[in-house]
């Protein structure tokens, strides 16, 4: 996949910008360069634009010896640059073309020169599909700057009917809480993919980024809407996370390799309760929680406080998990809105399958549990479960026949064959230990939940974490599992500790996995608004 643009030595733009995202959409970057910029966070300098027939011999040097799946451009500069680029893809027509018509940067200096701007709307010809920004939009067509998004939506449909090329349509630049980009096919077909506007600075290198992953993933065979989507979703946890960067002081660039640290982060092979973390006897509660603070963040304080000093000791343990949940990506992106519907009907799914597992896992802690409330709670709890576990299939899931058939994840599954091997194998005091964060920790979430606006896509299901019953049962819950420890052997409630603590993790799993569905792995569905659990 060959970029062929200007540079950004800060590595926020231009062929820096498009190398990172080539790779993090799963492609190989090459870069052919068409000016050297001297440039920053701030602004441009400098620029030197090196003679056309430099830039040519680059590109003879690629084709002369590699074969190309697609190519994106950039910033060309002046019309002798975008002449020797034109004729190059004329001889050597790539399957998918990208061009990002850029013409003025986000700090407002010029990277077009203005006698060039004819020759680059008729360079947009020779491509599968353009990416410009609304103004690109209005030099593009000749009109003037589009107020909305229905405006811009309809000078591009009216330029790509006009010229056999599609374009998508970016709202980066309009005021809207939400931003949309839109895929518009040459047949008038419209692929909208909805995202939410990050209220940040870190935005350098957004549009290059954009269109260099596009290519790379339409170049690797995906459709435009798939491509998009997965696009979209990624570009906005790079700019989510750009500001931890710390690159410069003016407007950042965004973090191109969030995702594959994430991912990467997912993949660690180290025991999820590190050795030493809980004692082989648990004598007394400070044991626990002073071997579990040591070495790590203590996490937020229990949104439903504990009742006794064994469940105090536990959420000690098990608080900066907590806190991990909190501030996960898949809770961030359900609660701004970002999160894509596929990734919503995954977990919806996913949360189905949980709840009949769980169910069985607390008919088991009925049947076996000496105490007579522990046996009333857990029956209880069982049966609330599938009634929920119904209810979900009811409402959320029959709107979703996709979602309805996806299979049991591996997640989900290691989860709850975790619980119900603790339920059926192992003393109550550890089933029940098992079962806690399951309560504990939801709970916890929709404490931390702030309020959302109606119209917010996932309105109707964040209210349901705010179901006063549920804190109602993790009262009860904490009140079993307090009265189990305070009764257990001291290498029993030791298991339970450790128990409770790898299930705190898999809650965690639990709540990311979806993140890690592709963005349109789910069909969309009819508005999720106003729909009922
Ligand atoms: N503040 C933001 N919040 C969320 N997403 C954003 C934000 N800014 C940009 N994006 C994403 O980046 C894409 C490209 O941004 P934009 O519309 O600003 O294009 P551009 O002007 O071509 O970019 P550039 O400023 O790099 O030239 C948008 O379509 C959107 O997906
Ligand atoms: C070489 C080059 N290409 C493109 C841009 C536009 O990016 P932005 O508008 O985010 O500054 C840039 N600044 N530099």
């Amino acid at each position: 996949m060959l970029s062929i643009a200007g540079t950004d030595p800060t590595g926020g733009a231009g062929t820096a910008a498009d190398l990172k995202s080539i790779t993090a959409a799963g492609g190989f970057g090459m870069a052919a360069v068409t000016a050297v910029v001297a440039q920053n966070t701030h602004g441009v300098s400098d620029i030197h634009v090196p003679p056309a027939q430099f830039l040519a011999a680059q590109l003879r040097a690629v084709s002369d010896d590699v074969e190309l799946e697609a190519v994106k451009t950039g910033m060309l500069g002046t019309a002798e640059i975008i002449e020797a680029v034109g004729t190059w893809l004329s001889a050597h027509p790539p399957r998918v073309l990208v061009v990002d018509p850029v013409m003025v940067a986000t700090s407002g200096d010029r990277l077009l020169e203005p006698e060039a701007e004819q020759a680059m709307i008729r360079f947009c010809s020779l491509a599968t599909v353009v990416t410009p920004n609304i103004d690109e939009l209005a030099v593009l067509t000749g009109e003037p700057r589009a107020h909305d998004e229905d405006e811009a939506l309809a000078q591009a449909a009216r330029w790509s009917e006009a010229t056999g090329v599609a374009v998508v349509v970016k709202t980066g630049h309009l005021d809207s809480r939400e931003v949309t980009n839109t895929w518009i096919g040459t047949d008038g077909t419209r692929h909208p993919v909805h995202s939410t506007r990050v209220d940040t600075t870190s935005t350098h290198g957004t549009g290059c980024s954009l269109a260099a992953a596009l290519a790379t993933r339409l170049g690797a065979g995906e459709d435009p809407a798939t491509a998009l989507a997965w696009v979209t979703d990624w570009l906005h946890e790079a700019i989510l996370h750009g500001a931890e960067l710390q690159v410069g002081s003016g407007n950042g660039p965004v973090d191109h390799a969030h995702r594959a640290r994430r991912l990467a982060a997912a993949g660690s092979a180290a025991p999820w309760v590190a050795g030493g973390a809980v004692p082989d006897r648990w004598e007394q509660p400070a044991q626990l929680a002073a071997r579990a603070t040591a070495d790590g963040p203590t996490g937020p304080a229990a949104s439903v406080p504990p009742v006794g000093p064994w469940t105090e000791a536990l959420w000690a343990a098990g608080a900066p998990l907590a806190g991990a949940i909190e501030g996960s990506g898949f809770v961030a992106a359900l609660v701004d809105g970002s999160l894509p519907e596929g990734q919503f009907s995954f977990y919806l799914a996913q949360d189905a399958h949980y709840l009949q597992r769980y169910s069985r896992a607390l008919a088991t802690l009925a049947a076996t549990s000496e105490d007579p409330a522990a046996r009333e709670f857990w029956s209880d709890s069982s049966r609330h479960c599938v009634d929920t576990e119904l209810e979900l299939h009811r409402g959320w899931l029959a709107t979703r026949p996709d979602a309805a058939e996806v299979a049991v994840s591996p997640v989900t599954s290691s989860y709850t064959d975790f619980l119900l091997a603790r339920a059926l194998g192992d003393p109550t005091a550890v089933g029940a230990a098992a079962a806690l964060p399951c309560f504990w920790l939801y709970a916890q979430v929709g404490a931390s939940l702030p309020e959302v606006p109606d119209e917010h896509p996932y309105a109707g299901w964040l209210l349901t974490y705010r179901d006063p019953t549920f804190v109602e049962g993790v009262r009860g819950a904490l009140g079993v599992v307090e009265r189990e420890l305070g009764a257990a052997d001291p290498a029993v409630r030791a298991e339970a500790a450790r128990a409770f603590l790898l299930a705190c993790r898999h809650e965690l799993e639990f709540f990311e996995q979806a993140r890690r569905v592709a963005p349109s792995a789910v069909a969309p569905s009819p508005a999720l608004a106003g729909a009922t659990r």
